[in-house]
């Protein structure tokens, strides 16, 4: 026999394939589909004999195509992300949860990516399948996937580490674009109906950041770096056996920025906001229900905390924001009374235990990264076991606007850094109690001709009517010693609590007394 020549073997190699080419080239043109995937099948079980690479494909739709699989979304926003500046085709699309333009990668474009020195393949394709319809006829529906290859030699590093960098980058990435909301408890009775949730929710588009914040600098870096750091605290938390999660309790009068911050923190660390209305919660099932509801990466709000509860379980009316003057006020609490009585369960039956379990009990565990977050005007009528450490975390309050507020909210509302009016306006808001809220109220231009020296004037008008009255009610009523010792006192003596205060050594005597 003849030995083969070289030239000739690669003749006959050539052909063969070519003819296999044609004939499999025919039996996807015309064959049916179950004859393709028999064809398919024994193909691939061939090949896997002789071809040293691994796929591991990713399905957008598991099983009854109901909900997306997780795994592809996370491949897809990971190499969306990543190989945006390799692909040559890419889809640009408005994401569906999402409020900004996603990149991802175009059908049968093919990007390559390397992981710890093993290089690997993605492509990102579609197969039809059939699909019956309830019609009961055939239809060839799309379904797309994105498929992984490599060598064999790295399987371990690959499906180990390489996917599990891959899975949580993209759940990262797809949490950072996602559009965020704001979410709030419908009333008991509501649920479950169709299309209502216990949770209703609109987008959070709340444009607060620390930045516009008044308060003074330190104080503002402080509570910056606590919430940066709990966000960075996973394994930290899961070291010390701690759930991932921190109370803050933020106090002050009306008008001093509580719920500002609460936008500011969502806003800062990217968290969805629970504002959770505890006139509607019907008891402490109903609670406990809405907070298994509640998500990963979110604040969780009980705003006037005070009157939302008391000790009893019973609801407290806030009689002395009833017969405010202030008919913002009076609005609130008229709204949350109606929201009571359209829950139609009558007095609602959460109790201080339910609430402490809802902070701390062992449900508050499930679901991971949360703040908790409750406001009160009145810090001295909550119960101390609500409060302490360990439940409420970090205690944060927010008074008066100081000069240096002053500065903040006038680079915000007039761009301006200095002006020779603010010497004026330093040493009034040293002696007058204003809030930020009127300090914006009064900086805001009341007409386009209002320029930056008609707003401070106002400022300076505002502060000195207001000095003007305190003066005549000193001066008819002469000063309470004794009831505003008292209050002092009483305020200080709650603080030392909860271990907030120290230095007055005058009023620690006081108290020890
Ligand atoms: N510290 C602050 N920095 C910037 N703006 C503030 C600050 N405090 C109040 N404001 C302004 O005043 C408005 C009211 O503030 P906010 O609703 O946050 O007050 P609050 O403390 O939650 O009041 P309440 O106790 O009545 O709920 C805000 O819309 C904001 O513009
Ligand atoms: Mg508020």
């Amino acid at each position: 026999m003849m030995p083969l020549k070289m030239s000739d073997m690669w003749t006959t190699m050539g052909s063969t394939l070519a003819s296999f080419m044609f004939v499999w080239a025919i039996i996807r043109q015309y064959c049916p589909y179950e004859v393709r995937r028999f064809f398919e099948k024994y193909t691939h079980r061939i090949m896997g004999y002789f071809y040293p690479y691994i796929r591991i494909s990713f399905h957008e739709f598991l099983g009854d195509r109901l909900k997306r699989s997780e795994a592809y979304a996370a491949v897809e926003a990971y190499l969306g992300a990543n190989t945006s500046k390799c692909a040559k085709r890419l889809k640009a699309e408005m994401g569906k949860d999402s409020t900004n333009l996603v990149l991802t990668m175009d059908e049968y474009e093919r990007v390559t990516d390397d992981f710890e020195g093993a290089k690997v393949w993605w492509v990102c394709s579609k197969v039809m399948s059939p699909t019956r319809s309830p019609m009961s006829y055939y239809q060839e529906q799309e379904k797309r996937f994105y498929k992984l290859t490599f060598h064999k030699r790295y399987r371990d590093t690959i499906t180990g580490s390489y996917l599990e960098h891959v899975m949580s980058e993209g759940k990262e990435i797809r949490l950072r674009n996602r559009q965020r909301k704001l979410y709030t408890n419908s009333p008991g009775y509501k649920w479950p109906s169709y299309k209502q949730t216990m949770w209703s929710h609109i987008v959070f588009e709340h444009p607060a950041t620390f930045d516009t914040m008044a308060m003074e600098p330190e104080k503002k870096k402080d509570i910056i770096e606590d919430l940066i750091t709990f966000s960075k605290s996973k394994d930290f938390y899961a070291r010390i056996g701690k759930a991932w999660k921190r109370g803050y309790l933020l106090y002050g009068p009306p008008g001093t920025g509580k719920s500002t911050m609460i936008a500011a923190m969502a806003n800062l660390l990217a968290y969805d906001v629970y504002d959770l209305e505890l006139t509607a919660v019907k008891d402490n099932t109903e609670l406990r229900k809405l907070l298994i509801e509640t998500t990963s990466k979110s604040i969780i709000v009980i705003e006037d905390i005070d009157c939302s509860l008391d000790l009893t379980g019973q609801r407290k009316k806030k009689a002395d924001k009833l017969f405010s003057d202030d008919e913002n006020e009076k609005d609130v609490v008229v709204r949350k009374e109606a929201t009571r009585e359209e829950g139609g369960s009558g007095s609602s039956k959460v109790t201080l235990s339910g609430l402490l379990n809802f902070i701390d009990g062992i449900w508050s565990a499930c679901g991971g990264e949360r703040l908790i977050v409750f406001t009160t005007n009145y810090v001295e009528k909550l119960d101390p076991a609500l409060i302490r450490r360990g439940r409420m975390d970090k205690h944060i309050e927010l008074s008066y606007c100081t000069f240096e507020g002053f500065k903040v909210l006038a680079n915000n509302y007039l761009k301006l850094e200095t002006h020779p009016l603010f010497d004026t306006i330093k040493r009034l808001i040293r002696e007058i109690k204003i809030t930020p809220a009127d300090v914006a109220e009064n900086l805001m231009p009341k007409s386009p001709l209002d320029d930056a020296h008609k707003c401070l004037s106002n400022l300076i008008e505002a502060l000195e009517e207001e000095a003007a009255t305190k003066a005549e009610e000193l001066r008819q009523n002469g000063p309470n010693p004794i009831k505003e010792e008292g209050e002092e006192l009483q305020q200080k003596c709650f603080i030392k609590e909860n271990g907030e205060v120290g230095g007055d050594k005058e009023i620690d005597h006081a108290i020890n007394q």
